[in-house]
């Protein structure tokens, strides 16, 4: 089928009958490969062909599908994977891999157990940016704009940098035993010869395309879980009434269906949405469906279109992307933005770049962020975004930084 031995390219559409088994993709993985995995589908990619390297601003779709059309005529179909990152001016990792192998359904813990890595990462020091301060700082300036009326909503976010070696296929077994239902990804952005890994399990789709179907999944209003399952779905029901949240998440809704609508002759919005659970999080949930005018319409290009939702940017978007670039003082780099494939025929799938770390040689930096709306409250917003990093110092073992006294951080 493919010109380059050793490359193997499943078509997505042909995954039913007898895929690869997907347990037996995540043994197979192997540093410095690439995973995308989702309840439907799981890619692991390995080595690089061709980089698409452009940025959002310069016409980064088209480019796409132009590298992935020259790949299928002249060597085979492959996809095209990586990730965006928030920033539109900022250069996406994207490329076609020398081999891509499919598998339906979920990576589950295989029964061939990895050896863990005896001790577990141990942390020689945390840099926090900004400081949990300096966090709350940022969220009650974005409230002052939000009040005079200039801006609805902000996503601000921190992030965390631990001196820490962390495996990352460990890692990536440890997030998919956690969350199996989640879009899990470890992404190689190691070029030479700095290893680097954009590691995550991101509950949000942004986009999946397949034929003439689109789906996107947003989330937006939250609250962190408990272990005592009685105050646990407490919380649960209060997020489902919180004007304050359904106010943040229809801000949301309403522009991914904006977005999409003049790509669908058909679209579907629920009027209401419901609850999706993550390990640490409950989310507000709306699945917004949708039928393409143009089934060839690439899964990128759509994707594009809808980045940044306010679920990671606020509304209106030029307004905050200016509180971000203000208040937030760091480069977000490709958290928030979007990760996952396109095949040569635009199907595929992109989640949202949340939940996740960049796992270096030396050093591992997790990242948060929490939407602020008239009534957000700073100490609340920084506990969630807390909630959220556990995601990732829970599957590392590091969920201990959090411990750290504040005056020490
Ligand atoms: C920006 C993040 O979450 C977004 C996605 C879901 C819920 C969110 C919220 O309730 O604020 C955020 O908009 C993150 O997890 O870092």
């Amino acid at each position: 089928m493919n010109a380059i031995p050793g490359t193997l390219s499943v078509p997505y559409d042909s995954l039913t009958p007898s895929p690869p088994r997907a347990t037996s993709l995540l043994r197979a993985y192997r540093r410095h490969d690439t995973l995308f995995s989702s309840s439907q589908v799981q890619l692991h990619a390995r080595g690089v062909l061709e980089t698409v390297d452009a940025s959002a601003c310069d016409g980064l779709a088209e480019t796409a599908r132009e590298a992935l059309q020259r790949t299928a005529r002249k060597i085979g179909r492959l996809p095209l994977l990586g990730a965006v990152p928030f920033a539109a001016d900022a250069p996406a990792r994207l490329w076609i891999p020398r081999q891509a192998v499919f598998a339906a359904g979920q990576a589950r813990h295989g029964g061939e157990r990895r050896s863990l890595p005896v001790p577990l990462p141990h942390c020689d020091g945390v840099l926090p940016q900004p400081t949990a301060q300096g966090y709350r700082d940022s969220v009650s300036a974005a409230l002052q704009r939000i009040d005079a009326g200039r801006v609805a909503k902000v996503v601000l976010s921190r992030s965390l940098r631990m001196q820490a070696r962390v495996s990352v296929p460990w890692l990536l077994e440890r997030l998919l035993s956690r969350h199996p239902d989640g879009y899990t990804y470890a992404i190689d952005l190691t070029r030479n010869g700095d290893s680097a890994s954009l590691v995550g399990s991101s509950p949000e789709l942004l986009l999946r395309k397949r034929g003439a179907q689109v789906l996107s999944n947003p989330l937006a209003g939250s609250i962190p879980r408990v272990a005592d399952p009685a105050e646990d779905a407490q919380r649960a029901q209060g997020l489902l009434s919180s004007a304050k949240d359904r106010h943040e998440h229809a801000l949301v809704v309403d522009a991914v269906a904006a977005a999409l609508a003049p790509h669908c002759r058909k679209l579907q919005v629920p009027a209401a949405p419901s609850l999706l659970s993550t390990p640490t999080m409950w989310h507000l949930s709306t699945r917004v469906e949708g039928e393409l005018l143009d089934p060839a319409a690439s899964s990128l290009q759509l994707a594009l279109a809808l980045h940044p939702t306010p679920a990671v940017c606020g509304y209106p978007t030029v307004a905050a992307q200016a509180a971000i670039r203000e208040l937030e003082g760091y480069d977000r780099g490709l958290f928030t933005g979007l990760v996952g494939w396109s095949d040569p025929e635009g199907d595929g799938e992109w989640a949202v770049t949340i939940r996740c770390a960049l796992v270096e040689a030396d050093a591992v930096t997790a990242y948060a962020g929490a939407g602020v709306v008239r009534g957000s409250q700073p100490q609340a917003e920084l506990d969630e975004t807390s909630a959220k990093l556990r995601t990732m110092l829970n599957a590392m073992g590091l969920a201990q930084v959090l411990d750290v006294p504040e005056s020490a951080a």
